[in-house]
């Protein structure tokens, strides 16, 4: 079935900033039947966010555009397309009762994209307990309980998730987000297998765009991180959401937003990227088992130095910051 935007029912979890946004912006400015609803758990973010997409003023009652407060007795007007939901998706609960609303309103979704998650970049041992229980939280609880809910209910939506193109090459700085990115590819992959003919499933890996939530992590950021994902600077979150679609158009399933990406998955083929057998994917198999071959033995000895030469520089400024503090 092709992938068009109009005649959709779109589920936008992360809908209240940066690439979730901008997904219901393009939707939005860019269909005439399609029905948007933006999920997150802020809701003056995600009010935030429908005043900016529809330029709306300050004055329009927001509760109007508020899903939770229809219930089955009152219907949402057939003529509304933009709707928001509060819902914390790490909370198994409050996706049942998000879904049941939605079934309720005849708003089944027929595309979900699983835009919720966020990281924050820290050396492991400086991460707190609470920030490695948010990385779990946002960049997987919240789209396996929601796939979760969909498989069981048998609805046929498109899921689109979103993993990163560190779940390629996992590197210094990104323990609390990679591997649950790395986690992300995995439930792809197999539930590709389980929900065969029933669901198409897409898996974006994007590199680095413009949004909130990536001028968040550029604080705590350490500089040898930086210095590794310098290839992936960031793009404008519009051009990254045009990308992402106009690869859904051409109907692939496993998408990157930047050459790196494409180069890091191109080393990572593997047995899960096998699901479009085209000329492309040819291409970026050839192409990733000559780089694995020639090019990565060196560039790792290259970044095993990288790396070594940075801790020895930050070793260096604590040696100094301690000889001030005893003079
Ligand atoms: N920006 C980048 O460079 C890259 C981003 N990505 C991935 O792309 C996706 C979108 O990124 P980006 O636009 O930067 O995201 P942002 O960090 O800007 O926004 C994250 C969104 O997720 C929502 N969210 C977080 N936790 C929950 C939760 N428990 N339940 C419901 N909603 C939640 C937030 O809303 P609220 O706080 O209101 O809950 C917010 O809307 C993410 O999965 C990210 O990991 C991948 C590669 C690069
Ligand atoms: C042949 C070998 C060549 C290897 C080159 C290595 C280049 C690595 C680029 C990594 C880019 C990572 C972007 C992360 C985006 C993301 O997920 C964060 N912004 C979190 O949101």
């Amino acid at each position: 079935m092709p992938f068009t935007l109009e005649n959709q029912i779109v589920l936008i979890t992360g809908g209240s900033q940066g690439l979730g946004t901008q997904f219901a912006r393009k939707y939005f400015k860019e269909t005439k039947n399609t029905k948007i609803i933006i999920v997150s758990r802020s809701e003056s973010k995600l009010q935030t966010a429908i005043r900016s997409i529809t330029s709306s003023s300050l004055e329009e009652n927001i509760e109007n555009y508020n899903l939770s407060n229809y219930s089955s007795g009152k219907k949402v007007n057939a003529n509304k397309r933009l709707l928001y939901s509060p819902c914390d998706l790490s909370d198994y609960n409050s996706v049942s009762a998000l879904l049941d609303i939605l079934l309720a309103q005849d708003l089944s979704p027929t595309q979900i994209y699983l835009c919720a998650g966020g990281s924050i970049p820290k050396l492991f041992k400086d991460l707190t307990s609470k920030e490695l229980e948010m990385g779990v939280q946002m960049n997987y609880l919240t789209s396996l309980y929601l796939s979760h809910k969909i498989a069981q209910l048998q609805l046929q939506s498109h899921l689109i998730f979103f993993s990163s193109v560190t779940a390629f090459f996992p590197f210094i700085g990104y323990s609390q987000y990679a591997p649950l990115k790395v986690s992300m590819k995995s439930l792809v992959s197999i539930l590709r297998q389980e929900l065969l003919g029933t669901n198409r499933i897409s898996c974006v890996y994007p590199g680095n765009f413009q949004s909130e939530g990536f001028e968040l992590e550029e604080l705590t950021k350490p500089e040898i991180t930086r210095e590794i994902e310098g290839p992936s600077s960031p793009i404008p979150v519009d051009r990254c959401c045009d990308i992402i679609v106009k690869q859904l158009q051409y109907g692939y399933d496993d998408i990157t937003t930047d050459l790196i990406g494409w180069l890091l998955m191109s080393l990572d083929m593997g047995l899960n990227k096998h699901n479009n057998n085209s000329i492309a994917w040819m291409v970026q198999l050839i192409v990733g088992a000559l780089v694995n071959l020639i090019v990565v033995p060196f560039y790792m000895a290259f970044c095993k130095f990288q790396i070594k030469n940075w801790f020895k520089k930050e070793q260096a400024k604590k040696d100094l910051d301690n000889k001030k503090k005893e003079q």
